[in-house]
């Protein structure tokens, strides 16, 4: 089917080379009297003839047939096809008028007119493939039907209707007239339906993509022409030169579909007649399976997925398919599940999560990847994002024909499951499938690429498609066996094919004449998928019943689920509110120079970084575009802002406590020095009696009440910290904080020099500070214990000292603190 062979692209050739022979324009009329041109490549319809001969005796058995049911099939075909004129505009239906008013003239067979009309030997194939006129009757590009399946294809033609049964046949029957034939035809058909049980027939629609730049460029004609949205005249033109003047019309071929675009129609329509109907059964729960085929770049991708200002039919079915989901779901639940996997080279490969190659396997589900993922989507956003990604990782080379090519077959599979109420009391539980396919282009080797790479998947991609037109003829012949098997693609479109699915086939086309072999491929392949029958589509569905509490409760639920997401969106949008107020306020308490003590509150370097960045990202003109950023960006702020309240807060309940903790060390101490001090005029009294004199008082005397003094005072835990002395002034935390670089604290240091009793006094807070800021750095508390050794020894020392100098040097009485 796909594949095209030598002799079309020989015959191309040629036609390229008469076109420049022929001398001067012809008229329409001229055209079909006209013979074929003596510069004609010998082995033109070669191929066309072996084939002739080769059906010759399946159109003998089909006219046969034909004329049996002469009656019954002018009566539908009237019905159906509607009024003969209505064709004339096109010049193979005028070819056609020609032909049928010789036959009613009696002058010559039909057959043989068609074949002086076109100007080539007289071939049986002509009248089967173009004209039945003595049905009064336009065939397509017909197939070779077995005998006794003309009957049954006339009650599948008139059942051609997605999921209608019945219904269809009998309404379609009675307009085709009330003669007992009709009712007997109508009877069969009810006893047909009843024996397939609802089966229906792959619907198959053909879509006209514009002419390409390129094609224009390359001075190519339109060969197609759309008439009634349905039926499809395809005209060969013996030349496809520059030379429009001498181009010659050879033959026109009729085909009919269930619906044919032109190239005006917009993707949005598209979907609406092929793929909207689909939708809805796989809410039903039955499958559905829309696939695109046709030559490479005739604008498989282009319907399929489309572009961002025209989305194609996966993008409209999934937004669909969620609007409807949500609209019609009992509680409002929904689950979406997606994979996306692609053929290439017979290898399947995971779209979403690219790497080992997927194992087909046969389950009671059908044909599965083994290992493929499933992604659960919540969003119709969601589900683009992932059909994104996945379109990333399909693989899509430039070749002479599409500068995007898509060289793989991908399957996009969506499965929906829902919950619907039916009545009252029960609830309906349905899943369906929806796969959406667009296969890789068949393709000439001479048209994309002849070395390489692209030659290698080219010839597999016909390979696939080679098989999956071999599964179409076995379908259509009602083969017992089809061989799915040859190739990885048609082992995935088993269900789509012949199983229990809905299925839709788009076919596309280019309108240039240059693409004429491939058109022709993809029209003839079409017309033969549409006598595909599939089997009666069961709809996936499990009903259970639900208890009257069960259903208040269920209601109560959906109340609160309801109530749960307008809050969250108020939350969120206080959130956002706060957060705006707290990038002001920090903006606003923002320093150049920050304190040391500012330096705390306020956020840290790395911190007003990091925040500078958020905020520049949140404000900045690429967030401000997508939403999501946005949102992304504020929650990100408000991560960081919590995080710097709650550092902050913990940091000023760990400086309320020190700063309780000083403050009572200090009063220890006060209370502890004013002790001390009221002792020592005695102990320098007792010195000064026991020299009977003058007695100095060394260190190690000092030494030994040091010690008592701090075993003493360790005995206490309150005094394990001195405090400054009571003169000194109350310092604020601030000038903690800036202790070490303060004038007064280099004041105190220097005055410890000096040993007077007034400096001692002003020398014992630094010991102190020390100790806050040791207290602050968190250092154990054996250290804390040193530090007050120390301290109290100092202190004792210097009163001493100072009182024994005075007493010794002076004589003079020591001064009382
Ligand atoms: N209906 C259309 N309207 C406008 N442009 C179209 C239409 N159909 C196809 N095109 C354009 O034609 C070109 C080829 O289309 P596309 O890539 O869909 O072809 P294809 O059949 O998928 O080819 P291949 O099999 O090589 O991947 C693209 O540039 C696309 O935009």
């Amino acid at each position: 089917m796909p594949v095209s062979t030598r002799s079309q692209i020989f015959n191309g050739d040629q036609e390229d080379k008469s076109s420049t022979q022929r001398a001067r324009p012809r008229t329409h009329q001229e055209d079909t009297l006209m013979g074929p041109s003596p510069l004609r490549n010998p082995h033109h319809g070669l191929k066309e003839k072996m084939k002739s001969l080769t059906l010759m005796y399946e159109q003998h058995k089909l006219a046969s047939a034909v004329l049996r049911n002469t009656a019954a099939a002018a009566a539908t075909t009237t019905t159906t096809k509607g009024e003969a004129p209505r064709f004339t505009t096109h010049p193979s239906i005028d070819l056609l008028d020609t032909c049928r008013k010789e036959a009613a003239d009696g002058n010559r067979a039909p057959a043989l007119a068609a074949k002086e009309n076109t100007g080539l030997p007289p071939r049986v194939e002509d009248v089967k493939e173009n004209y039945l006129v003595g049905n009064e009757k336009i065939v397509g590009f017909s197939c070779p039907v077995r005998k006794g399946k003309v009957e049954a294809r006339r009650n599948v033609g008139v059942a051609r209707r997605l999921s209608m049964g019945g219904l269809a046949m009998q309404s379609e029957l009675k307009c085709g007239g009330g003669d007992e034939d009709a009712q007997d035809q109508m009877e069969q058909a009810n006893q047909d339906s009843n024996k397939v049980n609802n089966s229906s027939r792959i619907l198959v629609f053909v879509r006209l993509r514009p002419m390409a730049k390129k094609e224009k460029e390359a001075g190519s004609r339109c060969c197609i022409r759309i008439v009634n949205r349905k039926d499809i005249y395809l005209t060969e033109f013996a030349s496809s030169g520059n030379d429009y003047l001498r181009l010659k019309r050879l033959r026109g071929r009729h085909f009919t579909f269930d619906a044919a675009f032109p190239d005006s129609t917009t993707q949005q329509e598209v979907y609406s007649k092929t793929t909207a109907e689909l939708v809805e059964g796989v809410l039903q729960g039955r499958n559905g399976s829309v696939f695109c085929y046709g030559a490479t770049g005739a604008g498989k991708t282009y319907t399929m997925l489309g572009t961002v200002e025209n989305p194609g039919v996966m993008v409209l079915a999934i937004k669909d398919l969620f609007t409807m989901m949500r609209q019609r779901s009992y509680d409002g639940n929904h689950a979406v599940h997606l994979s996306y996997l692609e053929v290439y080279n017979e290898t399947v490969r995971d779209l979403l999560s690219p790497g080992r190659p997927l194992v087909l396997r046969e389950d009671k589900q059908g044909i599965v990847a083994a290992g493929l993922t499933q992604y659960r989507a919540y969003s119709t956003d969601e589900v683009m994002s992932l059909l994104q990604q996945g379109n990333q990782n399909r693989t899509t080379e430039p070749t002479r024909v599409n500068e995007t090519s898509s060289r793989s077959h991908a399957i996009l599979q969506v499965v929906a499951e829902y919950q619907v109420r039916d009545s009252a009391m029960s609830l309906v539980n349905r899943v369906g499938k929806l796969s959406l396919i667009d296969l890789a282009g068949s393709e000439r080797a001479l048209a994309t690429d002849q070395r390489t790479l692209r030659s290698i998947e080219g010839a597999n991609i016909n390979r696939s498609l080679l098989a999956l037109s071999s599964c179409i003829n076995a379908l259509v012949e009602g083969k017992k066996h089809i061989p799915y098997r040859n190739s990885k693609l048609t082992q995935l479109l088993k269900d789509s094919l012949g199983g229990t699915c809905n299925t839709v086939m788009i076919a596309n086309i280019s309108p240039s004449n240059l693409s004429f072999g491939e058109t022709q491929n993809t029209l003839h392949w079409a017309d033969r998928a549409k006598q595909i029958r599939t089997k009666a589509c069961e709809v996936n569905e499990e009903r259970f019943q639900v208890p009257v509490l069960d259903l208040d409760q269920s209601k109560l639920l959906l109340e609160l689920q309801k109530e749960n997401r307008e809050l969250r969106v108020q939350i969120a949008r206080q959130q956002q509110k706060l957060l705006t107020l707290q990038a002001d306020s920090l903006a606003a308490h923002s320093s150049p120079a920050p304190s040391s003590a500012t330096s705390m509150l306020s956020p840290s370097p790395s911190q007003v970084n990091e925040k500078g960045r958020t905020r520049a990202s949140i404000f900045s003109g690429n967030c401000i575009n997508t939403p999501k950023s946005k949102k992304r960006g504020a929650e990100e702020m408000v991560r960081v802002l919590q995080r710097n309240v709650k550092a902050l807060e913990a940091e000023m309940e760990r400086m309320k406590k020190e700063h309780m903790l000083q403050l009572k060390q200090k009063d220890e101490f006060i209370r502890e020095h004013s002790r001390k001090c009221s002792m020592a005029p005695s102990v320098a009294a007792v010195v000064a009696g026991e020299s009977g004199g003058r007695r100095v008082v060394t260190r190690s005397s000092l030494r030994s009440k040091e010690s008592s003094t701090a075993r003493n005072e360790l005995k206490s835990p309150g005094h394990r910290f001195q405090s400054p002395a009571p003169t000194a002034k109350k310092r604020s935390f601030w000038d903690i904080a800036t202790a070490n670089t303060s004038p007064s604290t280099k004041t105190l240091i220097g005055s410890r020099k000096t040993r007077s009793h007034a400096t001692a006094a002003k020398m014992v807070p630094a010991p102190s500070m020390l100790l806050q800021g040791m207290t602050r750095k968190n250092y154990a508390a054996q250290n804390h214990l040193q530090a007050e050794r120390i301290a109290v020894a100092k202190a004792a020392r210097g009163d001493v000292v100072a009182a024994s100098t005075t007493a010794g040097d002076a004589g003079r009485p020591s001064r009382s603190p």
